[in-house]
């Protein structure tokens, strides 16, 4: 595409240098740049991406986008925001595929994964072909790509949603962060559907605040309605139990529907009962009632399975053919994810990295826990330090043993990390092994018959990021060895 008509969308820029060359492809990262490039400097949280535009240019970027003044020979394209002219670039560049697609975004602050994979599993099992875009990477007709982010850059995801749609694709799900948002990578796609999950604390190293955390979610509510196609239906799939849904009422323009355990809902769950194999509750649309018996485990899935079966709802697809696909789904990688290695303890690999989850996760343990509950917990490095004496205090709170470990330290030192963890527990018993395996090791060794073990924190990643270096680790793999030890031994 010429430059010319790459630019056609911008509103407000100015032009510098000659010519109208033939643009490949979009890029913000010089060290990615190919001979064709339009290479957008952004200006980062670590980095400012405008000291990389000669290098760019070396690599063959053949126009450039800036905020402010650089010295290069290619044509530049000076625009106040160049986040911004990415997602309006990069929509238009693409075909503004998502006006074609259906598209759900899910936001929250726990639970994306789980509701985007239940919508995928849904709408397929329904006949409608769906992409999903989010933390394990982007799928779609047997195809999978990683993604660094849980929700990656507009550029990619704007690539993502024309591959899907030139390969059948009908529908796209995706997860949408609220640094995603803040950051404006989702600005210009069409949703139709905004899906909310639920606000607890987390990320308080990037919003200062929960009302500016709270603000950054909102943004997918009040750019739902934006409409470009009145016949289509926009809607907000709201959780009515969750106290931060009131706001999002007022943000939206578009139809609102809600779901809920505890409060009157448009879609309800009535008559819950929950084991460790499954859960079990009547799905209650306007007086009518539907049974339900899922491989999901908890309270908190019911809320995942209650949002997931809105949005089908919302797209018109049969209650029990929704119902079907819910039932033969057996989980997703890493959350509530059981270990089997022939003992007789339960082990159990979960994703919870916020104080809420850890919760969610420790009370639905609790449920069914006919031995101890024995806890290894960690916090990230390099992310909200707030949340950490919450997690510990939630750890030990729940468990029998609670053993306090690293999870990704990243540029942190995990001693501190600790440290900042057991300012939540003073006075309380619980046991602090920095090193994750030797933590998991342990934790096996001391476990009894019908103990439970939860290994929190990490669940489907298969790596420990220790300073810079991206090290192999896999609590479900370490966890078996573990258990192949003490029965060897
Ligand atoms: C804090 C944050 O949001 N960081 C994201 C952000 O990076 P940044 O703005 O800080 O970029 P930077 O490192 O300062 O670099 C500035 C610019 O220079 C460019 N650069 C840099 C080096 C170079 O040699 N050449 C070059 O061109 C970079 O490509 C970038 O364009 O923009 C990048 C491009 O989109 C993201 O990959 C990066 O995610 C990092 C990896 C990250 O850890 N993000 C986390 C916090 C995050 O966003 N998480 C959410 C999920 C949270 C949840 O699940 O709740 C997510 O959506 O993934
Ligand atoms: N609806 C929910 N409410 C509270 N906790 C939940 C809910 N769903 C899942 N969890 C817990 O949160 C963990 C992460 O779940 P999931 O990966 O689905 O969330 P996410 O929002 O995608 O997380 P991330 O922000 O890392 O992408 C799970 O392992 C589980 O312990
Ligand atoms: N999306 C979350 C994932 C956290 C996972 C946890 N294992 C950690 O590294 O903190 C984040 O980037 O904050
Ligand atoms: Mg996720």
């Amino acid at each position: 595409m010429k430059l010319s008509k790459c630019i056609e969308p911008l509103m407000d820029y100015t032009l510098s240098g000659d010519g109208d060359p033939d643009i490949t492809h979009l890029e913000i990262d010089s060290r990615k740049v190919q001979p064709g490039a339009l290479f957008f400097c952004i200006s980062g949280t670590q980095l400012d991406g405008h000291q990389f535009a000669e290098g760019a240019e070396k690599l063959g970027a053949r126009a450039i986008v800036a905020e402010k003044p650089i010295q290069v020979k290619v044509p530049v394209i000076y625009v106040s925001d160049t986040r911004r002219a990415l997602a309006v670039i990069s929509d238009y560049f693409y075909g503004q595929p998502s006006r074609k697609l259906h598209m759900i975004g899910v936001t929250g602050t726990n639970g994306k994964t789980t509701v985007t994979h239940l919508i995928k599993a849904i709408q397929d099992h329904a006949g409608l072909s769906t992409g999903l875009i989010g933390t394990m990477g982007i799928k779609y007709n047997g195809k999978e790509v990683p993604v660094a982010n849980t929700t990656p850059e507009s550029s990619l995801l704007q690539k993502e949603f024309r591959t899907m749609l030139d390969n059948g694709v009908e529908s796209a799900v995706m997860e949408v962060s609220s640094h995603a948002l803040h950051q404006g990578r989702v600005r210009g796609i069409d949703y139709d559907i905004a899906v909310f999950t639920n606000l607890t604390q987390d990320h308080l190293d990037y919003h200062e605040t929960m009302k500016d955390y709270l603000y950054a979610k909102s943004l997918l509510f009040s750019q739902l309605g934006n409409t470009y196609d009145t016949d289509r239906l926009k809607a907000a799939v709201l959780n009515e139990d969750d106290a931060a849904t009131e706001t999002l009422k007022h943000m939206t323009a578009a139809h609102v529907l809600t779901y809920g355990i505890d409060h009157q809902a448009d879609l309800k769950a009535e008559n819950i009962r929950i084991t460790s194999t499954g859960t079990a509750f009547d799905l209650v649309i306007k007086n009518k009632r539907w049974p339900v018996h899922m491989k999901l485990i908890g309270k908190f899935n019911i809320y995942n399975v209650l949002a997931a079966l809105s949005a089908g709802y919302l797209k018109g697809l049969s209650v029990e053919t929704m119902i079907e696909a819910v039932e033969k789904v057996e989980g997703v990688a890493g959350r509530f994810e059981a270990v089997r290695g022939g003992q007789d303890f339960t082990v159990i690999v979960d994703y919870s990295h916020t104080a809420d989850s850890l919760e969610n996760a420790l009370q639905t343990i609790k449920e069914f826990a006919q031995g101890r509950i024995i806890t290894i917990a960690g916090c990230g490095g390099d992310r909200d330090r707030t949340k950490r004496p919450a997690m510990a205090k939630t750890a030990v709170k729940y468990s029998d043993l609670a053993i306090f470990t690293s999870d990704n330290p990243r540029t942190e030192d995990p001693e501190q990390i600790l440290s900042d963890m057991e300012e939540g527990v003073k006075g309380e018993a619980y046991k602090k092994i920095v090193d994750r395996k030797e933590a998991i090791y342990y934790a096996v060794r001391q476990a009894r018959v019908h103990d439970i073990i939860l290994i929190a924190g990490k669940g489907h990643e298969t790596y420990q990021i220790i300073g810079t270096d991206k090290i192999d680790f896999d609590d479900r793999k370490v966890a078996l060895e573990a258990i192949k030890e003490r029965y060897e031994a």
